[in-house]
C-alpha cells in the first residue's frame, strides 16, 4: 500500500505547522519522520491517521483520497494504526483484552479473524511476537514501562494494518530499554511488512531503523535520503548540524577545492552535497576533524571545554568565536586553554 502525502499545508488559525509537505510512503518501507521539537512531526502523523484535516492538499492511502480540505476519511475507516509515545492503554482491560478490543472494532479486520477461534489464535499469536505470551490477564498498571508499550505494539499490530504510525514510542523508555525496542520494532516490520511511519527526535533512531529518513524543520521538509544519505551527504546547514552535528566553513568552492572565507587554507572535497557548495559551505562532522599543535593548519583556535565520553574525548575549540566539536580517540589527547589547529581527517 502506498501513501502519497501531496501539497499538504495545515494552519492552526494564523499558525501554519505545515509548510507544502510532498512525500510518499512506499509499500512496506520503513520511514522515519525526524526533526526537533515543534517542527510539526506529529502534525503530519495526525493527518495520516485522519485526526485532524488538512488546510490544504490531498493524502491518499492506497490510491484512495483519504483527506482533502473539503473531506476527511475518519480513523476507523482507514486501514491505519497508531502507537503512541503515552501507551494510551484503557485502565480496566487487561493485555489480552486490549488485543482482543482492537481486533473487534478494527473495519479492516480479514475475515480470518472475525471468527471466534482465528482470532483467539492471532491473539495468541501477536502476544508471542512482543513477548507478552505469559502476561495476558495482567492489568496495565501491573506492567512496566516497556511491557505497557509492547501492548500498545500488540493491539495496534494485532488488526494487520498496512499502515503503522509511530509517534516516538520509545521516549518513555530508559536508555537501554529504548536501545533493546529498536531491535524489537524492526523484527515487527520484518514480520507485518507494514509500511511504517515512525516520528522521532532522536536521529539515533531514525539512522538505526529507518529504510529512509525525512528530515523537518519549521513545518517543511528539508531532506528526504536514506540514513547514509542524510548522514554523509546532507542537503541543508540543518541537515547537517542537525544530523551530523557538523562543524560547518564558509569560503569559497572552485570545482573540487574548497578555499577558507579568512585564513589561506584550501580543502579537498570529501564528498560534500552539490547543496552545500552553492551556499559555499564545507562540513565536517566532530569525528572528521584532528586536531594539531604544529602549525600544519592556519585555522587556529583554543581548547574551550573537554568531555570524557566513554570511546572518546569530546573538545569544543574556540576559532575567532566559531565553536568547533571535535571527537578525538582516547589517545589524542588536549587540555583545556590549549592552542590548536584544526586538520581535517581526508
Ligand atoms: N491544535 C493545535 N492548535 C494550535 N497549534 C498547534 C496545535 N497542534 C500543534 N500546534 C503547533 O504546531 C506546531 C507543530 O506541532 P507538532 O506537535 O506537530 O510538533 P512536533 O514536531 O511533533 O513536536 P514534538 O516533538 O514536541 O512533539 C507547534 O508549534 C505546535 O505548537
Amino acid at each position: 500500500m502506498t501513501t502519497s502525502i501531496i501539497h499538504i499545508n495545515k494552519k492552526f488559525g494564523s499558525f501554519q505547522a505545515l509548510k507544502d509537505v510532498n512525500l510518499t510512503v512506499k509499500d512496506g518501507e520503513f520511514l522515519a519522520i525526524l526533526g526537533p521539537s515543534g517542527c510539526g512531526k506529529t502534525t503530519l502523523l495526525r493527518l495520516l491517521a485522519g485526526f485532524e484535516s488538512p488546510t490544504d492538499g490531498t493524502i491518499q492511502i492506497d490510491n484512495k483520497k483519504a483527506a482533502t480540505a473539503k473531506k476527511v476519511i475518519p480513523p476507523e475507516r482507514r486501514n491505519v494504526s497508531m502507537v503512541f509515545q503515552s501507551f494510551a492503554l484503557w485502565p480496566h482491560l487487561n493485555v489480552r483484552e486490549h488485543v482482543q478490543f482492537a481486533m473487534k472494532y478494527h473495519r479492516f479486520v480479514g475475515p480470518a479473524f472475525k471468527e471466534k477461534k482465528k482470532a483467539e489464535e492471532r491473539i495468541d499469536e501477536v502476544l508471542k511476537i512482543v513477548g507478552l505470551e505469559q502476561f495476558g490477564s495482567r492489568m496495565p498498571g501491573e506492567l512496566s514501562g516497556g511491557q505497557k508499550q509492547r501492548v500498545s505494539l500488540a493491539r495496534a499490530i494485532a488488526p494487520e494494518p498496512q499502515l503503522l504510525l509511530m509517534d516516538e514510542p520509545l521516549s518513555n523508555l530508559d536508555a537501554e530499554l529504548r536501545i533493546e525496542m529498536r531491535h524489537e520494532i524492526q523484527k515487527l516490520h520484518r514480520l507485518t511488512k507494514a509500511s511504517i511511519l515512525y516520528v522521532t527526535h532522536d536521529q539515533g533512531e531514525a539512522l538505526a531503523m529507518a529504510d529512509r529518513i525525512v528530515v523537518m524543520n519549521a513545518g517543511k521538509i528539508e531532506q528526504i535520503g536514506t540514513p547514509e544519505q542524510i548522514y554523509n551527504q546532507p542537503k541543508t546547514p540543518f541537515v547537517a548540524k542537525f544530523v551530523g552535528k557538523a562543524n560547518l566553513f564558509e569560503g569559497t568552492w572552485d570545482g573540487s577545492t574548497f578555499m577558507h572565507k579568512n585564513v589561506s587554507v584550501t580543502w579537498e572535497d570529501c564528498g560534500i552535497s552539490e547543496n552545500l557548495k552553492e551556499q559555499n559551505l564545507y562540513a565536517l562532522r566532530p569525528e572528521q576533524i584532528r586536531l594539531s599543535t604544529s602549525d600544519e593548519s592556519q585555522i587556529r583556535g583554543t581548547v574551550v571545554t573537554k568531555q570524557f565520553q566513554g570511546k572518546e574525548y569530546q573538545y569544543v575549540v574556540d576559532v575567532s568565536g566559531q565553536e568547533i566539536v571535535v571527537d578525538l580517540p582516547l589517545h589524542e589527547q588536549f587540555e583545556i586553554g590549549e592552542g590548536v589547529g584544526i586538520v581535517p581527517r581526508m
